[in-house]
């Protein structure tokens, strides 16, 4: 049967006067997409600013839109924001420039570098582990401690240094940045949006706050010579033609990468933590993992650390630190029979799919053992769901760059910091998503920490 033509296009759905009116309520844009996505439908059409908009939610369509017509999408619009920060880097460059980018930084992510920042990553989170402020009984918040935590990892692996003197500089503009995301999916009206985000100026000057951080190590770094960092790998990257970054994208990917891999690592401990301790049996079966291990974990200690690996898959699952992404369509793609048009921007929503039950028996449930193969071994199919499922990390050409760093960091920070302590959320203490750039508990976790025997 041939595809419908243009002119017969997906039914659209028409949210009601009282959808909208409770959506401008909530501060959560997940509502919105749960809106969408109530009957368990496989592609919504809607209108979105006036715009045609999909949201494309079943696994096949997501893999279609991401994999297979990778090279006939862009970033959507609804990026320009980001760029105001992040420039012409990796997140939010396009075609050529984009895969020359990712062609020269690649390199910066061998397997064998993996390996030393996932080491680091360790050191880092011993230091925490043995921090006077980590005392037992003392109540913190937890999802702060991340966030420095992995601002201190990523500016080791970055820069080869340490970011707290700029932790202030680098969390406000990243304040500033998640603002304006947020109110993003909402249909709020125009004036609602600019009374609640942040204006050009306030981004700007965000934007310019982290240029200073970032130019300050480059002409450290320029003194010094390679230091085996992210940093020296793009001062010394050459194109095919033999021509070096210009400062400038160098300055774009540095940032890009500092928000794109603290803020997600952050976000996935932080539910970690909440998880555990709402699931003793699971918290119990990590504690017996981390205790069979002699010393601190390695990167090479990995395959002993199934369950820990587990239990992060299983947090990204449901608490998906990058909840949705979008794309520009740059010609017609026929998805399930409806053919959408070029310049549609279509969405995919990791907080729908990684959470709906065709895919996934009892989704909201946590069930690390779910990524446990019969062999006692963790494996990101041994789920059994279908290609297109289950994707935090993104898919195809534009898959998160750092994801194998990610996945070995979070799992031997859990490792380490596990091995010493426990931790209980203080009674009362309001737990609710805050969708940002990434999902984040909106009030912080404050809880208490026990140290383990
Ligand atoms: C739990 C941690 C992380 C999560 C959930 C995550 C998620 C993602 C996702 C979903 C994308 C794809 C965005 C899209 O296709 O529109 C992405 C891209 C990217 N991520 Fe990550 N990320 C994480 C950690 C990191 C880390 C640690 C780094 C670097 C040190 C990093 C660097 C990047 C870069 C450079 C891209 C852009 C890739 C491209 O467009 O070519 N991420 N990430």
């Amino acid at each position: 049967m041939a595809a419908p033509t243009v002119q017969e296009k997906l039914p659209e759905l028409v949210l009601t006067p009282v959808d909208r009116l409770r959506l401008r309520r909530t501060r959560r844009p997940t509502d919105f997409l749960e809106r969408l996505g109530a009957g368990s439908p496989r592609i919504v059409r809607f209108r979105l600013r006036g715009q045609d908009t999909y949201l494309l939610i079943a696994p096949d369509l997501v893999r279609e839109l991401l994999v297979a017509q990778g090279r006939a999408t862009g970033k959507a619009r609804g990026h320009s924001h980001a760029r105001m920060i992040l420039g012409q880097g990796l997140l939010t460059s396009d075609g050529d420039l984009h895969q020359r980018q990712r062609r020269m930084i690649a390199p910066a992510f061998h397997p064998t570098r993996v390996e030393q920042y996932a080491d680091q990553a360790v050191v880092t989170a011993t230091v925490l582990a043995e921090h006077p402020d980590w005392r037992d009984g003392a109540v913190r918040d937890v999802a702060e401690d991340m966030i420095d935590l992995m601002l201190l990892n990523i500016g080791r692996m970055l820069f080869g240094a340490d970011l707290t003197e700029d932790a202030g500089a680098v969390a406000g503009a990243l304040t500033t940045l998640l603002r304006p995301f947020e109110r993003r999916l909402l249909p709020t009206s125009k004036l609602m949006r600019r009374l609640r985000t942040p204006g050009d100026r306030q981004i700007a000057a965000a934007g310019a706050e982290l240029t200073r951080v970032v130019e300050r190590h480059i002409a450290e770094h320029r003194e010094s010579g390679d230091r085996g960092d992210i940093l020296s790998m793009l001062l010394s990257a050459r194109d095919p033609s033999g021509e070096p970054m210009p400062d400038g994208q160098v300055r774009d990917e540095a940032v890009t990468m500092m928000l794109a891999g603290h803020e997600t690592s952050a976000a996935a401990l932080s539910w970690t933590w909440l998880f555990l301790d709402e699931n003793p049996s699971v918290a119990e079966r990590l504690h017996e993992e981390v205790d069979r291990l002699d010393t601190t974990p390695t990167h090479g200690d990995l395959d002993r650390l199934p369950w820990s690996r587990a239990v992060i898959a299983e947090s990204l699952r449901i608490m998906p630190p990058t909840w949705m992404m979008s794309r520009r369509l740059q010609q017609d793609v026929v998805f399930d029979g409806w053919t959408v048009p070029d310049g549609s921007t279509c969405i995919v929503a990791q907080w729908l799919t990684h959470r709906d039950e065709r895919w996934w028996p009892t989704p909201l449930t946590f069930r690390p053992e779910r990524w446990i193969t019969p062999a006692g071994k963790f494996d990101e199919t041994a789920p059994g769901q279908p290609p297109g499922a289950y994707f935090p990390f993104g898919m195809g050409r534009r898959v998160c760059l750092g994801q194998p760093f990610a996945r070995a960091e979070l799992a031997l920070v859990l490792a380490t910091l596990t091995r010493h302590w426990s931790a209980t959320l203080i009674p009362g203490h309001p737990i609710d998503i805050r969708p940002g750039t990434a999902l984040r508990p909106a009030h912080g976790l404050r809880m208490t920490l026990h140290r383990r025997p």
